[in-house]
C-alpha cells in the first residue's frame, strides 16, 4: 500500500570545498517509518541529517518534507517542525531540565501554563520524575537522563519528524539497550517519523524498520534487514555480519544456562 512520504531526498549532493560529503543520493522515507542510518565515520550521515532542516544547504538535488521542497520552506520554521536529537543530548549547560525542554514552546509564544504542563507530560513520557528532576542542571544528570531530557526536548513542539544523531552512542550498553527500546515505543505510540544515524548495525537491525548504508557520501544500500541480506556489495554483507559473528563468539564464550 502506497504511503505517504515524511522525507524524500531526490538525487541530493553537498560538497564541502572538492569533498562531496553527501553524493548523488536518492532515498525515501514513509510517514511513520522508523529508518536508521549505518556508516562508518565521514561516510555523510550527519550531513545528510542537517539538509533535511536546512541547517546546511544542498549543492543540488531536492530535499522534500512533507511534501515541500525545504528550500521554500523557511529553516527556522522546519526546525521546529522536525525535531532533533543530538549526540551528547545538546543541552544548554546554564538552563535547568525544565527549561531545556519548555525552550521551544516558549519560543513559539505558548502560554506559560500550557508549557509547564507539557513539561511534565514530557518528562513522564521519557519516563523521569518530574518533581526530582525538572530543576535539575544538566551537569547534575546521568549520560541517559541528559539524553531522556534530549528526547523530551526534540518531542517539545510536538514534531511528527525526529531526526537523531547518534543519540544512543555515548552511553554504557544497559541504559543504551533501555533507551532505544524506550524510544523505539514512543516513536509507535506517537506515531513519529524517526530517522536515526547509528554506528551499530546491531542497534539498527533491533530499532529500525529499514536500514541505509551509506560510505564515502553515497547510498550503497537501503532496505529491511532481511533485503540487505541479500545485497551484492561487500561492505553492507560485511557490516550485517558484525552482529551475527558477535552473537556466534557470545554464545561460545557464554554457558548455555546463563543469565537472561
Ligand atoms: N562543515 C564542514 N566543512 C568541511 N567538511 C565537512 C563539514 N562537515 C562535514 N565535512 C566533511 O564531510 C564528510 C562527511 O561528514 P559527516 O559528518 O556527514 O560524516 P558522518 O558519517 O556523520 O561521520 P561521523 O560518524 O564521524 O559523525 C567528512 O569527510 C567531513 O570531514
Amino acid at each position: 500500500m502506497p504511503s505517504k512520504l515524511a522525507i524524500s531526498y531526490q538525487e541530493v549532493t553537498k560538497r564541502f570545498g572538492f569533498l562531496a560529503a553527501v553524493d548523488d543520493v536518492s532515498l525515501d522515507i514513509a510517514e511513520g517509518e522508523f529508518l536508521a542510518i549505518v556508516g562508518g565515520s565521514g561516510s555523510g550521515k550527519t550531513t545528510l541529517l542537517r539538509l533535511t532542516n536546512r541547517l546546511i544547504e544542498a549543492d543540488g538535488g531536492t530535499v522534500m518534507v512533507e511534501g515541500e521542497d525545504v528550500r521554500s520552506v523557511d529553516p527556522v520554521a522546519l526546525r521546529r517542525r522536525i525535531g532533533y536529537v543530538f549526540q551528547s543530548g545538546g543541552l544548554f549547560p546554564h538552563l535547568s531540565v525544565a527549561d531545556n525542554i519548555g525552550i521551544t514552546p516558549k519560543l513559539l509564544g505558548e502560554p506559560a501554563v500550557a508549557i509547564a504542563g507539557r513539561i511534565d507530560e514530557l518528562l513522564e513520557l521519557v519516563q523521569l520524575d518530574g518533581a526530582s528532576h525538572r530543576d535539575r542542571l544538566p551537569e547534575a544528570l546521568s549520560g541517559g537522563q541528559r539524553q531522556r531530557v534530549g528526547v523530551a526536548r526534540a518531542l517539545a513542539a510536538k514534531p511528527r519528524i525526529v531526526l537523531m544523531d547518534e543519540p544512543f552512542g555515548a552511553l554504557d550498553p544497559l541504559t543504551r539497550d533501555a533507551l532505544g527500546e524506550d524510544y523505539r515505543a514512543l516513536h509507535r505510540k506517537l506515531g513519529l517519523t524517526t530517522v536515526m544515524i547509528t554506528h551499530d548495525m546491531t542497534e539498527a537491525i533491533l530499532l529500525a524498520d529499514r536500514i541505509a548504508v551509506m560510505r564515502g557520501g553515497r547510498l550503497l544500500a537501503q532496505g529491511t534487514p532481511a533485503e540487505l541480506s541479500s545485497s551484492s556489495d561487500d561492505y553492507v554483507l560485511e557490516l550485517l555480519s558484525t552482529p551475527r559473528r558477535q552473537v556466534g563468539r557470545l554464545n561460545a564464550l557464554l554457558p548455555q544456562s546463563g543469565a537472561a
